[in-house]
């Protein structure tokens, strides 16, 4: 077993506070050290593995799968609207069908959603452009722009007269399902090398999300405090998100990773694999 320090990764947006508020590195047995960062970094690191735990976009996991595993039990996901995954555009999706959009460079699950909905839902074959998020900017070279997290709230809070399009809103109308944009696994390698070390992480996650759902009192006001907004807009976002990963979610998910893959978005089918206590059983025999 390596004594080396864990790397664990955390999604900078609100959004997955919930999970990761009661989650103190320095508090775990095994050394860890913990990464904040928009998802595409994380992705980055969860796929080469410089990051070996922790959260990251969907897509991005569905790409790397042959080398991470899913921990049980843990996602960003909604069913139905979301109200941080936001299309502003200047007219209807179906003007805009072969259109230019500019999408936020710190997605992935997203900006793959979109490239399915315009094409599958829409029909269209629009233009895209990976663009810092920045609202005006954006709007300046394209018809449409997608932003995320808090860039995609604070834009929501500004009424600049663009039609709005929600993303978790259109899948839930188009497939019925809900939608997972975040997921949190575990590098292979890892999960078997510093296997004690992986256990207690997925526990403390699973303890702080508990407690984080529980208590969104102090995730509400550090919330308020760092982004702004009112109280209730952020007892509404937190409730309205949903932070578990079971059939109802997974479900959902593998009809993305399917329309992903018939679109050669993705390169393979995915199986989704879960890490559990178990492999701990099966490396030390
Ligand atoms: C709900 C959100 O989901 C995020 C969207 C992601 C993506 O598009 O790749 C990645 C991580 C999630 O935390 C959000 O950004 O608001």
């Amino acid at each position: 077993m390596s004594n080396s320090a864990t790397v664990i990764g955390k999604i900078s947006y609100t959004n997955s506070w919930p999970v990761f508020h009661n989650f103190h590195p320095s508090s775990l047995k095994h050394p860890a050290t913990m990464v904040s960062e928009v998802p595409a970094v994380l992705n980055r690191g969860m796929s080469e593995g410089s990051i070996h735990v922790g959260a990251l976009s969907s897509f991005a996991y569905a790409e790397a799968s042959d080398r991470l595993l899913l921990l049980p039990s843990l996602s960003v996901s909604s069913d139905g609207p979301v109200r941080s995954i936001l299309l502003f555009s200047k007219k209807p999706l179906e003007e805009i069908a072969d259109g230019i959009i500019a999408v936020t460079n710190t997605s992935a699950t997203s900006t793959n959603l979109l490239k399915i909905i315009m094409q599958k839902a829409i029909g269209g074959h629009p233009q895209y452009i990976s663009a810092e998020p920045d609202l005006d900017a954006m709007m300046e070279v394209a018809d449409a722009c997608l932003l995320i997290g808090d860039n995609a709230i604070k834009a929501s809070w500004q009424n600049k007269g663009y039609m709005v399009t929600d993303l978790g809103e259109f899948w839930k109308k188009w497939t019925g399902l809900g939608m997972t944009f975040a997921v949190w696994a575990v590098n292979r390698d890892a999960a078997r090398n510093q296997f004690a070390a992986v256990a207690e992480i997925a526990e403390a996650f699973a303890e702080s999300k508990r407690r984080g759902v529980r208590d969104l009192a102090p995730i509400v006001s550090e919330a308020m405090r760092t982004v702004g907004g009112t109280e209730a807009y952020w007892y509404g976002y937190f409730r309205n998100l949903c932070y578990d990963f079971e059939e109802r979610q997974q479900e959902g998910l593998n009809l993305y990773f399917r329309y992903a893959y018939e679109m050669g978005l993705l390169p393979q089918e995915v199986k989704m694999e879960l890490w559990s206590h178990n492999l701990l059983t099966r490396v030390k025999e």
